[in-house]
């Protein structure tokens, strides 16, 4: 069996409030990544997105369980190394152009002067931010300092991403570019794993979900299962001799005998649609529960 990308084993964190009482984010997240997937991490606000992104980046430290990526610790330099985080409000030293920020970053990952310059032309061209790439960061627009972000998290060629958000702030150009990164990522067998409240983005790229809520997994599923559970009921739209029109809902089994005695009673058959339901129906069925 494949070792999982991640790892979380009955992770809990308790942080404390200003009046000390115990404030419970996590409460026995278990979740695994496996190698190569796109995994989208939905909740509402609060639901422990962000600690479970900065656990995973060994910003913090779990209060109870395990948490491992590629199977090392997670303050393990030797994981930290293989991966790129893009956490939820990039900030940078706003003084630095993005080609001085990405040096810095390089340095870090010990990049070689020449993979520095090859790397950060790279990064800089697929965010789309050649044209900005040396004026200083402080006169940035929010999507353009996102996409630093992301191009930071890219820089190294790491082998997993961990993204807070990544679609955060961005216009829908900035939002198409992300998506098409992080499946061009996938293409090259690469493993992300994203946050996000946006449900139709995970329907769109990532092969599996998890829904958490008040720091508990309440789904866990693939995107595909959702798209084709419900696909054997359908949307049945006619037009009466009135010009009343009305749509109503068939399942499968019974749609040929329905549209025979809409016709047979003066209906006109406008369309019929398989009728899907969608990811957004699903987590607010969950969160609901
Ligand atoms: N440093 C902290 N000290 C105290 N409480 C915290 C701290 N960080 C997070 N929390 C609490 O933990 C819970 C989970 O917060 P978290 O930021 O992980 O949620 P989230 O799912 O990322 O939310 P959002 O979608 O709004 O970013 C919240 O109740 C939050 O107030």
């Amino acid at each position: 069996m494949k070792t999982p990308v991640i790892l979380l084993q009955q992770v809990v964190k308790i942080f404390r409030d200003k009046r000390f009482r115990p404030v419970q984010a996590l409460k026995g997240l278990t979740l695994e990544v496996e190698p190569g997937e796109v995994f989208g991490f939905l909740g509402p606000n609060g639901a422990g997105k962000s600690t479970t992104i900065k656990l995973l980046t060994g910003q913090i430290r779990p209060s109870g369980g395990r948490a491992q990526v590629f199977g090392l610790e997670v303050t393990n330099p030797l994981a930290r190394a293989r991966l790129g985080y893009l956490p939820e409000n990039p900030a940078f030293y706003d003084f630095l152009t993005p080609r001085e920020y990405l040096r810095l970053v390089g340095r870090i990952f010990s990049l070689s002067n020449g993979q520095l310059a090859q790397a950060s032309n790279l990064v800089l061209e697929q965010l789309n931010l050649q044209a900005a790439a040396d004026r200083p960061i402080r006169g940035f627009s929010k999507g353009m300092v996102q996409r630093l972000g992301l191009a930071q998290a890219l820089l190294h060629d790491p082998e997993l991403y961990i993204l807070d958000e990544p679609m955060s702030g961005l216009d829908p150009v900035g939002r198409a570019l992300v998506k098409q990164i992080i499946l061009d990522l996938k293409k090259r067998g690469k493993t992300v794993f994203f946050s996000t409240h946006i449900t139709s983005d995970v329907e769109m790229i990532c092969d599996r979900f998890a829904i958490l809520d008040k720091g508990e997994l309440r789904a866990l599923a693939r995107v595909a299962d959702i798209r084709n559970e419900n696909s054997a009921e359908y949307l049945v739209e006619t037009l009466a001799a009135d010009g009343c029109e009305r749509v109503e809902q068939c399942s499968g089994v019974g749609l040929s005998l329905r549209i025979e005695s809409l016709l047979a009673a003066g209906y006109q058959l406008r369309s019929i649609v398989p009728s899907r339901r969608s990811l957004e129906d699903f987590f607010l069925d969950v969160i609901d529960r």
